[in-house]
């Protein structure tokens, strides 16, 4: 499959400087317009995307179904922007400040998470494909980690919240790879792959790297391109100490030994050899050169190459740069209060956004595309039927349903479609709903 569906899920922490505030009372506030335009905390808004309230009151974004890595960067900065806009608006009300990171972890260890969704074909056997991907996905922070201190510097936040590789729960086992079979799509034809471990990230050309090169891994399994078979004697142990050291020799069931260095130059080259011979694609081509750049300044150990492109080396070089002028470990309380201001989501507060605007940290959408991704549904996928759906009912008062799969006019007669084809971005039947919805609710406009 060349041409694939994926969407991000990105969980935010949600804080304030006030004392006396719940988490709870927060999110509460924070989504009091929500709730009030749609009476509910869990809404599709008219981008297509899922905007939504997870339990541990962390506000959550799930993307619209996106088919290129542009777009998907500029919905998943769009998801920042509405809740970034929600949060305005809570903190006039409360009179204080609010602060939403896009970051994993809280100040007392409660994780959340960034995940992945991929469509694979029914075809694929998920269990496999999934034990395939597994010495990838255990590597793959230290080309696409946020960064973070935890006893010393390391690649990634949620490499040490997993506890699972490959099974279908989710909150209790925490799993790299979920298998739970919710394809949101024509189940005959397509499965979705749940990817649980990445870090969210800030950097705009790491999030094409996480994005892009798991698209790239995905197409030489599925096309059956070579690719070598390692298999990891113990994913978890193995993930935790990659966090630590890309050079950490990780054990393969064979007995063998590698590095997460070794792994990720194996699977770079081969994603640079596969590039040669599939259809050309300049945003992949972008991300296997960042891939390569990235393994060589592992090596070489001079950043200086990514530190405006890959998450953990800007995060580094930003942190070094303190420690040196402080003269103190890893452990400061400054280093610590940088790597989650780092997170902040705020234009000109949140220092990557900070860092983005003085040109410090590259860009791969630009303006004009976050805003246009605020208001419009990706055009080339089935998300632009959801998102036109519900701007029509939405201007008529017309009471709708929908969810990822499904469209439904709930009144006079329920009406529904269901939408099994994520490619498709056209379909006669929505037009009928819509016409349905215009007959009924017409007059309720003017
Ligand atoms: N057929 C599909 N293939 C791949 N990705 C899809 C498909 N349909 C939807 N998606 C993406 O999957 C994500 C689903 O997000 P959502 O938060 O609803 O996840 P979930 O796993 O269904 O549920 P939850 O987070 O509540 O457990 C979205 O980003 C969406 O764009
Ligand atoms: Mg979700």
């Amino acid at each position: 499959m060349l041409r694939r569906i994926f969407g991000i899920e990105t969980e935010y922490g949600l804080s304030t400087g006030r004392r006396g505030l719940s988490p709870e009372e927060l999110a509460r506030e924070l989504f009091r317009p929500v709730v009030e335009e749609y009476s509910s905390s869990n809404v599709f808004l008219p981008n297509a995307s899922r905007l939504y309230l997870d339990v541990g009151a962390h506000p959550e974004v799930a993307t619209a179904e996106c088919d290129s890595i542009s777009q998907l960067i500029a919905h998943e900065r769009a998801g920042d922007e509405i809740v970034d806009n929600l949060a305005r608006r809570a903190e006039t009300a409360l009179d204080t400040p609010l602060y939403l990171f896009k970051n994993n972890l809280d100040s007392v260890g409660n994780s959340y998470g960034c995940h992945e969704n991929y469509l694979i074909s029914r075809g694929t056997v998920l269990k496999t494909l999934g034990r395939q991907l597994l010495a990838f996905m255990v590597t793959r922070q230290i080309i696409c980690g946020a960064g973070n201190i935890d006893g010393g510097f390391r690649f990634s936040q949620r490499a040490e919240q997993v506890w699972e590789g490959v099974s279908s729960a989710t909150t209790r086992s925490r799993p790299i790879i979920n298998t739970r079979d919710e394809p949101h799509a024509d189940s005959s034809r397509y499965r979705r792959l749940h990817v649980i471990v990445g870090d969210s990230v800030m950097a705009e050309p790491t999030l094409a790297l996480k994005i892009g090169s798991a698209l790239l891994m995905l197409e030489m399994l599925e096309e059956g391109y070579p690719l070598p078979d390692w298999e990891l004697a113990d994913p978890i142990a193995a993930i935790r100490a990659v966090n630590k050291s890309a050079t950490a020799p990780l054990e393969l069931s064979d007995g063998t030994t590698l590095s997460a260095l070794d792994i990720q130059s194996a699977f770079c080259e081969a994603a640079e050899n596969w590039l040669a011979q599939r259809p050309e694609d300049d945003s992949l081509t972008a991300v296997v050169d960042l891939w390569r750049r990235t393994l060589e300044a592992l090596v070489s150990g001079d950043y200086s190459g990514i530190d405006r492109e890959v998450d953990w080396a800007i995060k580094y070089s930003l942190l070094n740069r303190y420690r040196e002028r402080l003269d103190c470990g890893w452990e400061h309380p400054k280093l610590a209060q940088i790597n989650l201001a780092y997170h902040d989501i705020r234009p000109g507060r949140g220092l990557a956004r900070v860092l983005e605007a003085k040109g410090l940290i590259r860009r791969w959408s630009t303006e004009a595309e976050v805003r246009a991704a605020v208001e419009e549904p990706p055009q080339s996928t089935r998300a632009r039927l959801r998102g036109d759906f519900l701007r029509r009912a939405r201007q008529l008062g017309a009471p709708v349903t929908v969810d990822w799969l499904r469209l439904k006019v709930n009144r006079p007669e329920p009406q529904f479609i269901e939408l099994g084809d994520p490619f498709a971005p056209c379909d006669e039947r929505v037009e009928g709903l819509i016409a349905y919805m215009e007959e009924h609710y017409e007059h309720a406009e003017q």
